[in-house]
């Protein structure tokens, strides 16, 4: 079994990976992936090795034109006591002086700490792709600065829970999950999230504005499929736009660069465009003459 709320009617694994903290699906029904951490007994926390995997699989989903929804989750419930999370954050069992260390029998074992989940945050902030923030259970400490940075977050009424304990073990996300939240629900809620660390249900994360629905565990992925369905019937080029413009506002001259990088493309697929590339080639003046000044 993957997950209790998973069904393999739906879903095929994506071949070509050996993962062991992830799960990896491509759904039978819509440009739709499933990428889901896989270590329940520990509330889904993530070693090095969890992030590398997470990387590639992310990295690899990016690829994938026909895609246009990632559901990032946590399969449950935990063997050891029926609990569920989508992600606790950083193992600190594996935490070292400068970061996460890979364990004796990892291929990169000799690497130095690590706190690359900041890559993956990046990734999620960048990939062209609505990325869905499943909750399940738990989204605490680096797991809840993942579900501040995705685009959407559904969670399950009954188990969803929603915690920031970075400064009880010392740690603090200063870029998304703490400043990018105050975007989400202002300045005075998200410093009382880091400040006072209480747990929120799902449906006060809802009221907050850092869920946008919460729904029955049952229902849960299911809800999740619809709610893909309906993004992968849009525009791919005015999703992936859109999802730049709302970044950009927020990061600087990156979130400029990505805008602009995909308003190149565009002007790239135009004949005019094509004119300047075919003279070049052809060792000749461009003529521009035909294509208007826009207004
Ligand atoms: C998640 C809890 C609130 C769940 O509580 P509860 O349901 O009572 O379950 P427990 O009995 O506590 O836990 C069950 C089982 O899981 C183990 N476990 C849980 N969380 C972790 C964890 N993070 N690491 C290792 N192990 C974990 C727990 O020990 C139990 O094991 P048993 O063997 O069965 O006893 C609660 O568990 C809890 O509070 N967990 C810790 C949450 C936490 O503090 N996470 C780390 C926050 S810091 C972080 O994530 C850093 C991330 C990062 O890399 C980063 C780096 C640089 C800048 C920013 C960041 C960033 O924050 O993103």
């Amino acid at each position: 079994m993957v997950s209790e709320t998973f069904d393999p009617d739906r879903w095929e694994p994506v071949e070509g990976f050996d993962f062991r903290d992830i799960t990896y699906h491509r759904s039978l029904e819509s440009g739709t992936v499933r990428i889901a951490f896989d270590r329940p007994e520990v509330r889904n926390a993530f070693r090095p090795g969890t992030v590398d995997e997470l990387y590639d699989a992310l990295d690899h989903a990016k690829r994938q034109t026909d895609v246009g929804c990632v559901l990032l989750t946590g399969n449950g419930p935990s063997p050891k006591d029926g609990g569920w999370a989508f992600c606790s954050g950083g193992d600190q069992s594996i935490r070292g002086e400068a970061g996460y260390e890979y364990e004796g029998d990892e291929a990169r074992a000799s690497e130095q700490g690590r706190l690359h989940i900041l890559e993956v945050q990046r990734l999620i902030r960048h990939i062209p792709k609505i990325v869905v923030c499943v909750v399940p259970g738990w989204a605490v400490g680096g797991g809840h600065s993942l579900h501040v940075v995705c685009d959407l977050t559904l969670a399950s009424e009954e188990h969803a829970k929603f915690l920031q304990t970075d400064p009880d073990v010392g740690s603090y996300d200063a870029g998304f999950g703490s400043a990018y939240l105050a975007r989400q629900i202002g300045q005075k809620k998200a410093r009382e999230v880091f400040f006072l660390g209480k747990t929120y249900s799902a449906e006060e994360a809802a009221e907050m504005g850092m869920v946008n629905e919460a729904v029955p565990h049952e229902d849960l992925e299911e809800t999740a499929l619809e709610w893909a369905a309906e993004i992968n019937a849009k525009s791919p080029n005015a999703m992936r736009m859109l999802k730049y413009a709302f970044n950009m506002a927020d990061d600087g001259f990156v979130g400029q660069q990505v805008f602009a990088g995909e308003a190149t493309r565009l002007g790239y697929m135009t004949d005019e465009a094509m004119e300047g590339r075919n003279a070049f080639n052809e060792g000749r003046e461009p003529d521009f003459s035909e294509y208007p000044w826009h207004y």
